[in-house]
């Protein structure tokens, strides 16, 4: 069995309708902010965690929600990660439905652009990383990095170069807690610059919880999670966003969903919703 074949994932036709209200359009039609169309997606346990600890890769989907993720990456112009998930899971980022482009289907066709966000471009990734090596079977798109620092390595530099990716440069910020933070807005305006009208962004934890804050929460158009039926204890990588108070000082949720639907997939759960703002 070739490597290919091995890899290839199906997702039934019957399953996709029940989706379709929570992707973006079909026919390209933009939204009025001119910010791509961007859905929160990823797999969590029972216990609100994305990954068993930090730097472990972690297997959260069943069989069936794993297809479901790669027709939605299919559905998607841009896949979006923090540079702590291309550390810890080497990913590919690519979709292995059958019929896309390099799995039966035309040049790279329904392949997602890989955007990482890499602040201080401290991925020293080789050849070797399973995204560009996809990139070289003509599997999948060369990665994207989103950073802050004005010289890149030039060996990263290179080698992103010579398989069709770049580095973008962004302004950074600073907080009290963080030395080096984009904003939200910034990153996906980047995004609509290099004429992306959708991403999906999967995590990890850092990403997610600094999207879900109150100043950048409205920015997601659409949530489509991944509940499998386990809890990974303490110590895993957890979602869970920074705490909010109202104008009294009291503690109140950081985020709520609305119009949410769930559809049992296998022995997992798939939730779709929309933030309540
Ligand atoms: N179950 C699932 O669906 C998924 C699981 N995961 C898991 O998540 C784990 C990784 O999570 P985590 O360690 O939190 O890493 P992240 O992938 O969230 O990357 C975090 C880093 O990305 C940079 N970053 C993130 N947000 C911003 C921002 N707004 N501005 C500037 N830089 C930003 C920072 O880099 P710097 O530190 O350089 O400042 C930050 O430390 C892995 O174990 C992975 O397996 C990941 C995706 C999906
Ligand atoms: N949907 C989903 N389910 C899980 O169980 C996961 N661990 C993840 N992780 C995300 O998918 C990336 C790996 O992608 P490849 O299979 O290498 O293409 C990983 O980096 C996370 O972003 N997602």
């Amino acid at each position: 069995m070739s490597e290919i074949s091995r890899d290839v994932l199906f997702f039934p036709e019957s399953q996709r309708p029940f989706l379709e209200p929570h992707l973006p359009p079909l026919d390209g039609e933009s939204k009025s902010s001119n910010l791509p169309f961007t859905t929160l997606t990823f797999a969590t346990s029972l216990d609100s965690s994305l990954a068993i600890a930090p730097g472990v890769r972690t297997t959260l989907s069943g069989p069936q929600s794993k297809a479901m993720t790669h027709y939605l990456r299919s559905r998607h112009d841009a896949i979006l990660i923090g540079v702590g998930t291309a550390l810890a899971d080497n990913p590919g980022l690519n979709c292995r439905l059958k019929g896309v482009g390099g799995y039966g289907g035309q040049d790279l066709r329904g392949q997602p652009r890989p955007i990482i966000i890499d602040p201080t471009a401290r991925w020293e990734f080789t050849e070797q990383a399973k995204i560009l090596a996809l990139v070289r079977e003509g599997r999948g798109r060369a990665p994207y990095i989103i950073t802050g620092n004005p010289s890149p390595p030039a060996k990263q530099k290179q080698i992103l170069e010579e398989h069709g990716g770049k580095y973008i440069t962004l302004n950074t910020t600073s907080t009290e807690t963080e030395a080096h933070r984009f904003d939200w807005t910034a990153i996906l305006g980047s995004l609509t610059n290099e004429g992306f009208r959708s991403v999906m962004i999967e995590g990890g934890g850092a990403v997610i919880n600094t999207l879900l804050e109150q100043s950048s929460q409205g920015l997601v158009d659409s949530v489509i999670l991944t509940i499998a039926p386990t809890w990974l204890g303490q110590g895993a990588v957890v979602v869970s966003p920074k705490r909010r108070f109202d104008a009294g000082g009291n503690a109140i949720p950081a985020s709520r969903l609305r119009d949410v639907k769930w559809y049992p997939f296998g022995e997992d759960v798939v939730l779709c919703g929309k933030i309540k703002l």
